[in-house]
């Protein structure tokens, strides 16, 4: 009896040990070498993580500042939510290269009742066939080379008002804020090439509408990044950040697009005259369609695109930052000057088809958004479990690119933090050159791979023309002399501390029809 219960015991003891064993084993060979793969990783704080280190109001600048310390690829925790922050135009080109399908999505939570930040925005879709779909329309009746050529008009009759506007501020001397004339100017071209011609009306009072939901939406986005991180620490006490404004926001932009939709559906446009609402509309009839959209679905792509990082915000900070430094140079001001009046000459306004005639101005732009990216930090999500430069990157792992710090990196770029437009006049002609650099993933202003940004040839033609036109057509009075370049603090995307405030001095140029 003795025996057997000893037997029994042996049995029982090297069983335990048994599992042990292998439990050493598991997390030994399996799970530990992936937890010491991970990126490197700066000391952090118990409980909070890195948080502290993000508290800087100038994040990118903060993570810049961690990555020339630390490396180009690290692995941060806040609260418990794991971030990789990607810094270098390698770590960026293996992503963009090897793992694009797998960091197709943004991994930001959708909130599935608001028309806003739903699950069906571009924002916040998955990679799938909607979003194929989606960008296929947007791309073949909106953004496409061939589409923002039907609506070349549109641009053109903007930026003629856009000098008149200017030329009334010249003639009483008054002072212009050149970030938000641009705005309003980005918004209102995005807005006519969305909804089409019946809504060219100068005091249209919906544009207007449009526009400030826009800059309320802009202010959501940058709580709902925060929420974003903070969410899971929060949702522990059952607190949802900032859903109440989110939902206010979106029933009224709801509340436009259905009066809009309406209109649409009451009165078509003649098949030439169609507008993206139009095309919208026959696709969701079009019960053939190789994707069944839905009446949300069509209002939400338009809040994407009047939204989304998109037109109205980013190509007004730009033109803003580019007349700033043009303001602060004023010798490569004179010489874009100089190619403008060779090119376009005395008599007429410069147009979207002077810019293949124009490397200057194409150079200034390019070297601008490489100073001033209006995005200069995007995320991504793993779906699954990969390796980047051999480090174990786990699943749903928010992946965060930091544009800034990428295209300032000392290793790419000859005095990175200088203004030299110059830089991108090396491939003069052929362009090369700038072909190589987007290829190795230097110049990101506009993201990389399936999820980069389809509005990147209207931006160039909308802050090209702009730009052109102001240096054309007027000299700039600043008080001081010189523009303060300080980015804004607390900004999701890059913003001037000091809105750029100067007097246009109407140039002896005359346009024709113009008095
Ligand atoms: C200076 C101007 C602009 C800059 C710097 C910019 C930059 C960006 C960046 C960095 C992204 C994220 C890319 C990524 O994740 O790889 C993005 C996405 C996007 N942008 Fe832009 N953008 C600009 C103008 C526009 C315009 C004019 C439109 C359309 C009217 C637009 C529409 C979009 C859309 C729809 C996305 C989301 C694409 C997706 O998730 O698949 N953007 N943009």
């Amino acid at each position: 009896m003795t025996t057997t219960m000893e037997v029994d015991f042996q049995n029982s003891l090297i069983f335990v040990l048994l599992c042990l064993l292998s439990l050493l084993c598991y997390s030994l060979y399996v799970r530990r070498p992936q937890r010491f793969d991970l990126p490197p990783s700066p000391p952090s704080l118990p409980l909070i993580g890195h948080f502290h280190l993000i508290l800087s109001l100038l994040i990118h600048k903060s993570f810049q500042k961690l990555s020339s310390k630390h490396g180009p690829l690290l692995y941060l925790r806040i609260f418990n939510v794991p971030i990789v922050l990607v810094s270098s135009s390698s770590v960026a080109s293996e992503i963009f290269k090897t793992h694009d399908l797998n960091v197709s999505f943004r991994g930001l939570p959708p909130l599935d009742e608001s028309l806003l930040f739903g699950s069906s925005t571009f924002l916040m879709a998955p990679h799938g066939d909607y979003l194929k779909f989606m960008k296929k329309l947007l791309v073949t009746n909106l953004l496409g080379s061939q589409a923002l050529e039907r609506s070349r008009c549109i641009r053109a009759d903007e930026l003629e008002r856009f000098y008149a506007n200017l030329l009334g501020k010249a003639i009483n001397k008054e002072m212009v804020d050149i970030g938000k004339e641009a705005m309003k100017v980005s918004n209102k071209i995005i807005f006519k090439m969305l909804m089409g011609s019946r809504y060219c009306l100068e005091d249209d009072g919906e544009a207007e509408r449009a526009r400030g939901l826009v800059i309320e939406s802009f202010s959501l986005l940058k709580k709902l990044a925060l929420a974003t991180l903070l969410r899971r620490p929060l949702e522990k006490f059952g607190i949802s950040l900032f859903r109440k404004d989110i939902l206010s926001v979106s029933r009224r932009f709801d509340e436009l697009l259905e009066r809009i939709l309406e209109e649409h559906e009451e009165k078509p446009s003649e098949h030439q005259d169609a507008d993206m609402m139009d095309v919208l509309l026959e696709a969701f009839r079009d019960g053939n369609a190789e994707y069944k959209i839905t009446r949300n679905h069509i209002k939400t792509f338009f809040i994407a695109s009047e939204l989304f990082i998109a037109g109205t915000d980013s190509m007004g900070q730009t033109t803003q930052w580019a007349m700033a430094e043009l303001v602060n140079n004023p010798n490569i001001l004179e010489r874009l000057r100089k190619e403008i009046e060779s090119v376009v000459g005395k008599t007429s306004l410069i147009q979207e088809t002077d810019l293949p005639s124009l490397p200057y101005l194409q150079a200034v732009v390019k070297e601008v958004l490489r100073l001033h990216p209006p995005a200069p930090l995007f995320a991504r999500t793993s779906r699954e479990q990969c390796r980047i430069r051999g480090f174990y990157i786990p699943e749903n792992t928010t992946l965060l690119v930091n544009v800034y710090a990428v295209m300032r990196d000392p290793g790419s770029w000859e005095d990175p933090d200088e203004f030299n437009p110059e830089r991108f006049l090396a491939s003069l002609g052929t362009g090369e050159e700038d072909e190589r650099r987007e290829q190795a993933h230097k110049y990101i202003p506009f993201g990389g791979g399936r999820r980069g940004c389809p509005g990147a040839n209207l931006a160039y033609i909308f802050i090209g023309t702009a730009v052109g036109m102001m240096v054309q057509c007027f000299d700039w009075k600043i008080k001081g002399g010189q523009v303060k370049l300080e980015e804004a603090a607390g900004e999701l995307n890059l913003t001037m501390a000091h809105p750029l405030k100067c007097t246009p001095v109407a140039r002896p140029i005359k346009p024709l029809g113009f008095k």
